[in-house]
């Protein structure tokens, strides 16, 4: 079994962009880690027929909520002090599910959530599209299991980012074939923001 395929090798970094505000922490999470993230998902039953998204409100379950501690240790350059000292740094979780060749709208995410955004990938690779909307200019970010992605700043109101429906992403001359993806999206809401609903994978934003 190639488990360096499936889960990419097992060394934590951080790669540059041309986004501001934007970091890609390549192999964020090691093999155990992603493999504990996404048994703690499945074992919760959250995706059955067509539910493709989960969110938790609140206080993150474990699994998930020690991402904000790692994101002190690990990586405080992603974030501004503003939002690094806030208390407490994420309390909302969106879950999804893509089955191979889904995707995602070209978004912005809902202004009712604060600055500051983490996106973990697990299970399958695929290509973010990042569109400046001032510009229409667009650079494709491949985000592999274990990564995380961060959007603040500039990246998160000025761009927008969208995964093409596609069974093959083709990026850097590569031929990638699409699996089974499940993202995990940490935001903070803004106060007061308290009700949301959600109907189909277009209000996933
Ligand atoms: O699946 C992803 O990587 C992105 C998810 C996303 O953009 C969102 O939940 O707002
Ligand atoms: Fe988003």
């Amino acid at each position: 079994m190639d488990w360096k395929e499936l889960f990419g090798s097992d060394s934590e970094e951080e790669e540059e962009t041309d986004i501001p505000g934007l970091t890609l922490v390549r192999q964020a999470l090691d093999h155990a880690q992603q493999m504990a993230m996404t048994n703690a998902i499945i074992e919760k039953k959250y995706f059955f027929d067509q539910v493709n998204q989960a969110m938790c409100f609140g206080e993150l379950p474990s699994y998930l909520s020690w991402l904000s501690q790692w994101v002190i240790d690990e990586c405080p350059s992603m974030f501004n002090a503003d939002i690094l000292n806030r208390e407490p740094l994420f309390d909302q979780a969106i879950l999804n599910l893509y089955k191979k060749g889904e995707g995602i709208c070209s978004h912005v995410d809902l202004l009712r959530f604060e600055d500051g955004i983490l996106i973990v990938s697990l299970l399958s690779s695929c290509v973010m599209t990042l569109k400046e909307i001032a510009t229409n200019t667009t650079i494709d970010l491949l985000l592999n299991p274990g990564d995380i992605l961060s959007l603040s700043g500039e990246s998160r109101y000025q761009w927008e980012h969208g995964i093409k429906e596609q069974l093959f992403d083709t990026i850097d001359g590569q031929v990638i074939e699409r699996g089974t993806r499940i993202s995990v999206t940490l935001r903070k809401l803004k106060p007061g923001a308290t009700e949301t609903t959600a109907t189909s994978t277009y209000s996933r934003y």
